[in-house]
């Protein structure tokens, strides 16, 4: 088995409702997507002769994807109110509104998602929200 991994950034910043602690508040992280990919068997054309992808393939789709994200707030959809959204959507600032709590784990299940629907042989999304702090999605 083959295993490429690689990697992309980006900074936004996200709040979780409902939780009972500093990360409640408005704050950013410079998040950090570790995708990994595998095969069991190499490509023969000329072009991609001993590999399973290009990484230049692999490290753009998954740019575009943290570009998709990159200086934004996310939020779970309706966790604020109605005026306040409507506020900020007023001043022209990014909102990206996901079905769930943008929290690591539920990011690294939202890109695995993303990125598998691009056709890839997935083995795992990691997720770092801080340098310390990751959550892993595989199936
Ligand atoms: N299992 C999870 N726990 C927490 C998540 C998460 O996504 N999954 N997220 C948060 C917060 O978003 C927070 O940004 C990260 O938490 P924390 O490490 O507590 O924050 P700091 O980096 O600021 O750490 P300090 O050591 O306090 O400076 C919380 N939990
Ligand atoms: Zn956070």
């Amino acid at each position: 088995m083959y295993i490429l991994k690689t990697e992309a950034s980006f900074d936004s910043a996200h709040f979780l409702a409902g939780y009972d602690g500093k990360c409640s508040n408005l704050h950013g992280h410079r998040w950090k997507i570790i995708l990994e990919v595998q095969a069991e068997e190499l490509k023969d054309d000329i072009q991609h002769k001993g590999m399973y992808v290009d990484f230049g393939e692999l490290k753009k789709d998954l740019r575009d994807l943290a570009d998709s994200m990159d200086h934004a707030l996310i939020i779970e959809k309706n966790s604020l109110k109605e005026t306040t959204l409507e506020a900020l959507k007023s001043e022209n600032f990014r909102i990206i509104e996901l079905d769930f709590r943008p929290t690591a784990e539920n990011m690294a299940k939202y890109f695995y998602e993303k990125i598998k629907k691009l056709g890839y042989n997935m083995k795992a999304v990691t997720v770092y929200e801080t340098p310390v702090n990751s959550a892993t999605y595989m199936e």
